[in-house]
């Protein structure tokens, strides 16, 4: 008999033990304990783009007077712009400038007389799942399907009116 208390007693406190363990666990879970883990996950911001109305200019800027390491000038002629990428060690700028005619970012800078930020750029591990995702979270892509970025990987924009007025570039790491 008080072998039979004592075994009844012990399962008691282990499955204390258990639910305890589970209040601490739940205290340092994920905000979205319950729903299905992400199959896609954001990563590292991979640059900041900047349009800029003299690519020259703003190249020597960042060259001469602040002193950082710029790639050459490549023409991007699939997305209308020119760029060069300016290295700072976590990140990257990108400046950007209008190619043909029809470049994206001409509207931009007819607004932006004398250049501004125009989008981040962040990396995701699997930019199909993210974008499905996406899109059932009612965000609009930019382009039918996601098209090869600046470092020859697959990127998507995303509108920025769905993104609080920041045009977002997701691009496969
Ligand atoms: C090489 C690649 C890479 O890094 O890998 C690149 O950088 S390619 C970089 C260039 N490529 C891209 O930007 C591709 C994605 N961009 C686009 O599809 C377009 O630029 C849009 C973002 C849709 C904007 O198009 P567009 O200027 O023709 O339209 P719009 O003037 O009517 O603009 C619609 C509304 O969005 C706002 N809007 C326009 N551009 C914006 C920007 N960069 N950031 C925040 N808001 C912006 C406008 O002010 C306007 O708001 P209101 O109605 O309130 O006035």
């Amino acid at each position: 008999m008080a072998s039979a208390v004592l075994k009844v007693a012990a399962a008691g406190v282990s499955r204390c033990s258990r639910v305890a363990l589970q209040r601490v666990h739940s205290t340092t879970a994920p905000l979205h304990q319950g729903v299905p883990a992400s199959l896609w996950k954001l990563g590292r911001l991979n640059h900041i783009a900047i349009a800029v109305p003299d690519m020259e200019k703003a190249t020597a800027l960042y060259r001469d007077v602040l002193g950082a390491t710029v790639s050459e000038k490549v023409p991007l002629p699939d997305h209308g712009v020119y760029t060069v990428f300016v290295e700072l060690g976590n990140t990257k700028l990108e400046l950007l400038h209008p190619l043909g005619e029809k470049s994206p970012i001409s509207g931009f800078l007819e607004k932006n007389k004398s250049g501004g930020m125009h989008h981040i750029c962040i990396e995701v591990d699997d930019i199909n799942a993210a974008i499905a995702d996406l899109k059932t979270k009612n965000i609009r892509m930019l382009s039918a399907e996601p098209r090869i970025g600046a470092h020859g990987k697959p990127v998507m924009f995303l509108h920025p009116k769905d993104c609080d007025g920041v045009l977002v570039e997701l691009e496969e790491a």
